[in-house]
């Protein structure tokens, strides 16, 4: 790193200055990228997969006995409670390179043969090659997780990569630097640079002549700048963007479970998951009955000091972010809606300067008001009745994104036929957020472009080159 400004990263659950972070300069990316570059070329592009296959494995062992270490630092730069990210973030952390171990391990490729006049014929086979350099840019509601699902891939692939965290979560990235030099991964391979969008890192990474593909995780409107600077220079792109997913409760459902998944769905990680519910739609019959038991569990979360294993709802992770959320909460007000549960900012003892809002839940407005279309990225929901699966269905696609849904019935006819006729990437049925990560993952619609998880993940890592050879 040579010399540059430094921005402030903050603890939110107490707006405390935890550090200072260096910001990349473009000279800082560019020798990134010329590292990356470089290490393809060395010992990182004449490995073979068995010794790839060791090395991701040994990042899966150091990831896990650094776990602690993991826990703080994500904790410190969320504000997620302690007992969701020792379960979800870390875990899925170290198992993002078991997967993607196992998958190229066992990974083959496509032959054919290919009749000639002579009748000797040709073979067509097809191999896969790393892509080159891949940049990773990140989003920071699910820091270590979300970055590793492409790190993991991108190096089992044979490719190297220049991570840029988001500003507001720097933390695991640069750890994650540590593990990758303790257990012998090539100088170059692993790189991670720090700052913000546009004028900055990212805008410097996404635009560099020398980088041979862009991942990208965040809002639909970066991910459009994204593919702009991708153009240059004709570079593909994986974009896993926004979302506003319905959630769909019919009336035969499971109602405990429902109310549970759902409200995890909707509250968990203070609602700042991309595959999250911000749009609840349940049959006329028992929309009282639903609402009422989902308004107490809502009431149920308790906020509280990040690290300590009572806490189930932190704050949100800035002040920025709060002030959205709370404009969306004034919103609703302003436009009628009825507030069921929440609408404020709660008094959290002993953190009062953290970025905390409030479970929300409304019923009451139209759907075409901007708190029921567009993504608020908080803990919140609205929640209207409907009368019979087609309206169920066309409600739920009633909207520019695309990513995921969440469907609660007994009818197994029903589910798959609902299924099957919501527009996204990603069905769930009386369940939410079960991953299983050999499954193909992205949206539909504006919420992304391709798909990435198990083999899935190679069309983006990979490129494909066909051989023919004349027998
Ligand atoms: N589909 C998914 O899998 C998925 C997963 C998680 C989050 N998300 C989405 O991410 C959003 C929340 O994350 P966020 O606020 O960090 O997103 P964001 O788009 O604001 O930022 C994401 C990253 O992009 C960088 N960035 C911003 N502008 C850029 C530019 N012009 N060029 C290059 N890089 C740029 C940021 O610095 C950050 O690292 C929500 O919209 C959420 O739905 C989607
Ligand atoms: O906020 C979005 C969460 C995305 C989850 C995944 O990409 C995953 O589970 O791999």
């Amino acid at each position: 790193m040579r010399a540059g400004r430094s921005f402030e990263d903050r603890f939110p659950a107490t707006g405390e200055v935890t550090a200072l972070v260096q910001e990349s300069t473009a000279d800082d990316v560019d020798a990134a990228v010329t590292a990356a570059r470089k290490a393809l070329r060395g010992p990182w592009g004449r490995m073979s997969v068995p010794e790839r296959i060791a090395i991701l494995r040994r990042i899966v062992d150091e990831v896990n006995r650094r776990f602690d270490d993991f826990l703080r630092a994500e904790i410190l730069d969320t504000g997620k409670p302690v007992s969701l990210a020792r379960q979800i973030d870390i875990p899925r952390g170290a198992a993002n390179f078991a997967v993607f171990a196992d998958l190229i391990a066992t990974m083959g490729t496509e032959v054919f043969q290919t009749p000639t006049p002579d009748r000797a014929d040709a073979l067509n086979y097809t191999i896969r090659v790393p892509r080159g350099v891949i940049a990773v840019i990140c989003p920071w509601n699910l820091p270590l997780l979300l970055m590793t699902w492409k790190v993991a891939p991108a190096l089992a692939c044979g490719n190297t990569v220049v991570v840029k965290p988001s500003e507001e979560t720097p933390a695991t990235a640069a750890l994650l630097g540590e593990v990758m030099n303790a257990v012998g991964v090539p100088p170059g391979v692993y790189n991670v640079v720090h700052g913000f969008g546009p004028g900055s890192a990212g805008e410097f990474l996404t635009s560099h002549p020398d980088v041979d593909g862009i991942t990208f995780t965040g809002e639909s409107v970066t991910g459009e700048a994204i593919m702009r600077a991708a153009a240059t220079g004709v570079r593909p792109v994986s974009l896993e963007l926004g979302g506003k997913n319905p959630g769909l409760v019919f009336d035969d459902a499971d109602l405990d479970a429902a109310v549970e998944g759902l409200s995890r769905a909707c509250f968990s990680n203070t609602g700042q998951v991309c595959l999250g519910t911000e749009r609840l739609y349940v049959q006329r019959g028992i929309f009282e009955a639903f609402v009422e038991r989902f308004c107490e569990r809502a009431k149920r979360f308790r906020f509280g000091d990040p690290f300590s294993n009572e806490t189930t709802l932190g704050p949100l992770v800035s002040q920025v972010h709060r002030e959205k959320v709370l404009s969306f909460y004034d919103m609703a007000r302003r436009e009628g809606a009825t507030v069921l549960v929440g609408g404020g900012v709660p008094n959290v003892p002993g953190f009062v300067s953290g970025y905390w809002v409030e479970p929300t839940v409304w019923t009451g407005l139209p759907q075409s008001s901007p708190v029921v279309s567009d993504e608020i990225f908080g803990p919140c929901t609205h929640v209207m009745p409907f009368d019979d699966e087609d309206e169920a269905v066309a409600l739920a696609n009633d909207t520019r994104y695309g990513l995921a849904t969440s469907i609660w019935t007994r009818d197994v006819s029903r589910a798959h036929r609902v299924a099957s006729r919501i527009e996204v990437g990603v069905a769930w049925i009386n369940c939410w957020f079960l991953r299983d990560l050999r499954t193909p993952f992205g949206g539909a619609k504006r919420s992304g472009v391709g798909r990435e998880g198990g083999a899935h993940s190679l069309e983006f890592y990979t490129e494909l080159r066909n051989i023919c050879v004349k027998l």
